[in-house]
């Protein structure tokens, strides 16, 4: 019997239809193929989510560290792409900023600044496409500012980002990467160099320098870029999404503003700006009904298993108060985990807090709807609000 004959529900489904609203279809997998094979995806799609956990905690069954991984083949080896001692090296000289004490003294004031800064300037306006005015720029400051390159402002960060970002997406497409993302990682290389170069200054990079060597401190370099841009500016774009998007909820959180965490973890659950997370199987092995190969692609739905109804009762309803909506899996789960969690929480939390305190009657745009979509990274294109400004 073929794969298509034992996963027909995986055979059926078609990436066009995970990248728009995926939802039907991962609970119509969750329930009857939890695992299966998806010809389209060339690879496996893990929905339940004990099973997702049963990957993400098996590192040395299921690994980053296979060629085919994409964003290695632009930036080279990072703790994203290596497993075991050498994910533990890169990861380690990486961590110590991205600690939640640490992150609280290091960032809050910062990103305090720019969100007023940015809302500032947006207010009197009375409109916005928050997504591109707001949660981007907030994004890629908080990025630049975590680096500390030195003479390099924000608006480079970006532009080195984007190029990378078009190579990534050449590589993962099946073409040959353009020269641009090269180009551009070879500017931030060198930054990196000149900053660790800079003995007046200290930053994470400089500590990084002390256990790496150079060409692994600015792939990790370009790994925290890519990482805390894309999706960061979609957890904030989505949480806002959710709440404007449900009013009821959104008075809750108006009167009492202890609950935009428990809004922010559920917008993670039900839109978690990264959709899957991919692994290659180091041997054959069985994982629920599959039979898995050596060297197969194992893509893990985080959406799929944010949404297991076997954990989170209703899983399709947004609910501010839902008790166990922290273990929602948007930020991955063992040695990978994200890095920066605590901080694109802190980032999301100050930026949701200031629009509701400083926009009076924030509320979408009607006649502009909007919804997230994307298979990997999601989030919608655009966010129009309105609010009550003084021009
Ligand atoms: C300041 C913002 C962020 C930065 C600097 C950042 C950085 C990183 C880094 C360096 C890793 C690799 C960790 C490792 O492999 O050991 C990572 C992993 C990850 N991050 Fe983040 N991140 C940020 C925000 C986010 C957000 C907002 C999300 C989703 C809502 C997210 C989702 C993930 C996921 C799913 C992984 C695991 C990847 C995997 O297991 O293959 N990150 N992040």
């Amino acid at each position: 019997m073929g794969a298509a004959d034992l996963f027909p529900l995986g055979a059926a489904t078609t990436l066009a239809e995970l990248a728009g609203d995926p939802y039907p279809r991962l609970a119509l997998l969750r329930t009857h193929e939890p695992v299966s094979w998806l010809p389209e995806l060339d690879g496996w799609l893990v929905t339940r989510r004990d099973l997702a956990l049963s990957v993400m905690r098996d590192a040395a069954t299921f690994t980053v560290d296979d060629p085919r991984f994409s964003t290695a083949q632009v930036v080279g080896p990072s703790m994203l792409s290596l497993d075991g001692d050498q994910h533990t090296r890169h990861r380690e000289a990486f961590a110590a900023p991205f600690r939640p004490r640490e992150v609280h003294n290091g960032f809050a004031s910062f990103i305090e600044r720019e969100t007023d800064r940015l809302i500032t300037a947006l207010e009197p306006v009375g409109v916005g496409e928050l997504r591109r005015a707001f949660a981007g720029p907030l994004a890629v400051a908080v990025v630049t500012q975590a680096l500390g390159l030195v003479d390099t402002p924000a608006a480079t960060v970006l532009s080195w980002y984007d190029s990378i970002v078009r190579s990534v997406s050449d590589i993962t497409a099946g073409h040959e990467a353009g020269p641009a993302g090269i180009a551009a990682y070879r500017h931030l290389r060198a930054a990196v160099e000149a900053t660790v170069a800079d003995q007046s200054h200290s930053s994470l990079l400089v500590s990084a320098a002390r256990r790496l060597a150079l060409p692994e401190v600015a792939s990790n370099a370009a790994v925290l870029m890519f990482g805390g841009i894309e999706t960061t500016e979609g957890m904030i774009t989505n949480a806002l999404l959710q709440l404007l998007r449900h009013p009821d909820q959104l008075a809750l959180v108006r009167a009492d503003l202890a609950l935009l965490d428990g809004a922010i973890e559920e917008s993670l659950r039900l839109e978690p700006g990264a959709a899957v997370v991919d692994r290659y199987a180091t041997r054959d092995t069985v994982l629920g009904p599959a039979a898995i190969r050596r060297g197969d692609l194992v893509s893990v739905s985080l959406t799929g298993a944010n949404r297991d109804p076997a954990v989170f009762r209703d899983p399709d309803r947004f609910d501010v108060r839902r008790e166990n909506a922290r273990l929602q899996l948007a930020f991955a789960h063992g040695a990978h985990y994200c890095l920066a969690a605590h901080l694109a929480r802190l980032e999301t939390r100050i930026a949701l807090q200031r629009l509701l305190e400083l926009l009076p009657a924030l509320r979408l745009d009607p006649d502009r709807p909007t919804t997230a979509h994307g298979l990997v990274f999601r989030k919608p294109s655009t966010l129009h609000a309105l609010w009550d400004g003084a021009a």
